[in-house]
């Protein structure tokens, strides 16, 4: 099972380079570890399991976080989160293929389960997004997205780019609104 010891932290060279395509047929070491990334979000979101193993809750995790500089990413967002539709998937060579101008934030910012500091500031992401990935069945598929898993997502696809959120924040200033940015409560 994934635990906190196989996150790797910032500064970590991997966490900052381009992953490579994943290609098909999918070998069963990349179905298992589209398994494992799952399965580690639902323990990290179970109260039981996170206590015993130490985990962070998270919502989402990408394969570099892992140190496999991969496009691979899986998301997990439980039904009872507030302000969200649930969302359970793997997404391999996701490609964001259109979005919104509006642009979105999350009201408390952003952390990482890469970043142990704290950066305080909005995030700006786009609010609506269309992306083309292929499932772990190597179906090709096309999907929209918007609200907090456009912004997980997009969170996530910047790991397979060597992006971190911080990387996004004004730093004159850091709770600046730009006309075209709502915030996401
Ligand atoms: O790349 C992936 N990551 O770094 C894990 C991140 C991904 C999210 C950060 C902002 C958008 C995606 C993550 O999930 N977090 N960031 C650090 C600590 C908190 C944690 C979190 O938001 N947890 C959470 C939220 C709601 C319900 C349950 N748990
Ligand atoms: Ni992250």
């Amino acid at each position: 099972m994934i635990t906190m010891d196989d996150i790797i932290r910032d500064e970590h060279p991997t966490l900052r380079t381009v992953a490579e395509e994943v290609s098909f047929p999918l070998d069963d070491q990349f179905k298992n570890l589209a398994s494992d990334m799952i399965e580690f979000l639902k323990n990290s979101q179970d109260e039981e399991i996170a206590e015993k193993y130490d985990l962070r809750a998270g919502v989402g995790i990408a394969a570099p976080q892992l140190n496999i500089s991969k496009k691979i990413l899986a998301v997990h967002i439980p039904a009872e989160l507030e302000g969200s539709e649930p969302l359970s998937l793997v997404m391999i060579n996701p490609k964001i293929m259109s979005h919104s101008v509006q642009r979105t934030a999350l009201q408390d910012g952003e952390g990482c389960l890469s970043v142990d500091e704290l950066y305080e500031g909005f995030v700006p992401r786009n609010k609506r997004i269309t992306v083309q990935y292929y499932d772990l069945d190597g179906q090709k598929v096309k999907k929209r997205f918007k609200g907090y898993p456009a912004i997980v997502i997009q969170h996530e696809i910047d790991h397979l780019n060597g992006i971190l959120f911080y990387d996004h924040i004004n730093e004159q200033d850091p709770f600046m609104i730009p006309e075209d940015m709502d915030i996401f409560e």
